[in-house]
């Protein structure tokens, strides 16, 4: 039987769960139960060469558990329609969970975070028919956006059965400005919109108004609000979240963290990184073929990256030809006999040309002092731009040192966010996507959806936006590697 069919006609046989319109806390069990204390996993104490894991349950407040909306609110109990056509052993429990800290030592006892495990649940907590979901994307581009939003489409409709699914026009304004239209999302409106770069709903920094937008919600009897952003997004996410909470509202708030800088905490990675990156390569390789054929050839790219260099440091282990990778998070020294411009001259020196890959959050110290800060809409700080900063001081210390060099400067910036997701990212997209919409109808709500080792899972709002963002740190093994690759000094005199 075609999925559908099979679909439909198991909704027309459920009555609706009128425990859905009542008071009262009258849960199903097999939901509800709530997780041991310390619990002990024990991976073969028979051989010493195993790890003894403990996982901290009786701390389940930040880890280990995720906000149900039966927490403040009515919800019924359906069989998943996929029981109708999926596979029944890909139902995921309630009491699954994936580790975050897997690398033990046999000596020690390790303490991993843990968080619920993502995927399809075998009983729901919405009746498919009653839900309305509405998806917003927000902040920058990154490759993706609307292989997501596509993918929520078709999860919800195809494999749910949902009827009205609805597009916020250009973040979050979109739910409350007037000039603004809120549609109806059809399968022939978003069929082939994976296809193509950006976000076919739009996008935008600024216009959070947790009040206007929860009203929208109330108004429209959104019962979930799918919201694909970055750090920012999630900050306002996790305000409308407690809001809907604080009003008693039946809906289930989901996030899927977005960012092309790739420093969303705890996640192996954020979808579009990998397609960004090889978009940078194009720029690096133009700038080292440039490099190659001048007379003291420079080739200087500047990358994404404002508060973490991810997008430089893998683009520049992935070329292996630069010679000087630029971060945020590393300082450097611009003069002085360890400073950026002597080891230009001596790269110069040595293989007779250099290429620079500086991320734009990079050196910042040498350019913002005394001026006045200058914010976004969404409150980011901007920065001014390092890439024509460091091309006019290479060019000037050159020049008044009597050497002729010739620097190109590429700056791909925005060309690498507004390309279609690669194969890979492609992937990630619908798999998150899909993962964002079993939580919603299992009933989680104020999630966000990620990929924890290789693992899905469903990651509290409040937990991510507590977490320290994933940065470079010079003493790790990635940054190591970036100096084995490039073979830079450390660019500083201490
Ligand atoms: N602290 C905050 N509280 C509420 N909303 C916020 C907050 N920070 C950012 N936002 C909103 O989130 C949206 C996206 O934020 P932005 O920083 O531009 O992008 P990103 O989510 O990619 O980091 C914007 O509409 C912005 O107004
Ligand atoms: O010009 P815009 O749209 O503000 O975007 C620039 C910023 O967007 C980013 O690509 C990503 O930022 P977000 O993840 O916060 O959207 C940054 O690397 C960059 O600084
Ligand atoms: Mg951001």
């Amino acid at each position: 039987m075609a999925d559908k069919e099979a679909i439909e006609k198991m909704l027309d046989s459920q009555e609706l769960d009128d425990r859905e319109d009542m008071d009262g806390q009258n849960h199903p069990e097999s939901i509800l139960k709530s997780s041991k204390t310390m619990r002990e996993i024990v991976v073969d104490d028979q051989k010493d060469s195993y790890s003894k894991i403990l996982v901290p349950g009786s701390d389940r407040e930040a880890f280990g558990s995720c906000p149900m909306i039966r927490d403040w609110a009515n919800v019924g109990e359906y069989p998943s329609p996929l029981q109708a056509t999926g596979n029944v052993s890909n139902f995921v429990s309630n009491h699954e969970t994936v580790l975050v800290d897997i690398v033990a030592h046999k000596e020690n006892e390790t303490v991993s975070r843990e968080f619920v495990r993502a995927g399809p649940r075998e009983f729901i907590a919405f009746h498919p028919k009653t839900v309305k979901a509405c998806i917003v994307t927000c902040g920058g581009l990154c490759p993706g956006l609307n292989t997501v939003v596509r993918e929520i489409f078709f999860t919800l409709e195809k494999r749910y059965g949902v009827e009205e699914i609805y597009g916020i026009p250009y973040g979050y304004k979109g739910f409350h400005s007037k000039k603004l239209q809120i549609r109806k999302l059809t399968k022939r409106l978003v069929d082939t919109i994976h296809y193509k770069g950006g976000t076919f709903l739009g996008s935008s920094r600024g216009g959070h108004d947790t009040q206007l937008i929860t009203d929208c919600i109330e108004r429209y009897g959104f019962r979930h609000v799918y919201i694909i952003g970055g750090d920012g997004t999630h900050r306002g996410a996790l305000k409308i979240y407690e809001e809907i909470r604080r009003r008693g509202l039946k809906v289930a708030l989901v996030g899927v963290p977005k960012t092309i800088d790739n420093d969303v905490p705890l996640i192996d990675k954020s979808f579009g990184f990998d397609t960004a990156v090889e978009e940078s390569q194009r720029a690096i390789r133009s700038a080292v073929v440039e490099a190659k054929s001048g007379i003291h050839g420079i080739g200087l790219v500047k990358l994404m990256g404002r508060h973490a260099g991810w997008i430089c440091v893998y683009g520049t282990l992935s070329n292996r030809d630069v010679d000087i990778c630029l971060v945020p998070e590393v300082p450097f020294e611009l003069e002085g006999p360890r400073g950026l411009y002597q080891t230009i001259h001596d790269c110069i020196k040595a293989k007779g040309r250099c290429v620079i890959v500086v991320a734009e959050g990079a050196g910042m110290d040498h350019m913002q002092t005394g001026k006045e800060v200058e914010r976004d809409p969404s409150g980011n700080v901007k920065l001014a731009d390092i890439g024509l900063f460091l091309k006019a001081g290479i060019n000037a210390w050159f020049s008044y040192n009597k050497i002729e060099v010739n620097l190109k400067y590429i700056d791909p910036t925005y060309m690498i966010r507004t390309v279609p997701p690669n194969g890979g990212d492609s992937l990630t997209c619908a798999i998150l996507a899909q993962n964002a919409v079993h939580g919603a109808m299992a009933g989680f709500s104020g999630f966000s959806a990620g990929l924890i080792n290789t693992h899905n899972v469903l990651i509290p709002i409040e937990t991510l936006n507590n977490t320290k963002p994933k940065t470079i740190h010079e003493g790790s093994r990635m940054w190591q590697r970036v100096l084995d690759s490039t073979g830079q000094p450390s660019l500083r005199s201490h």
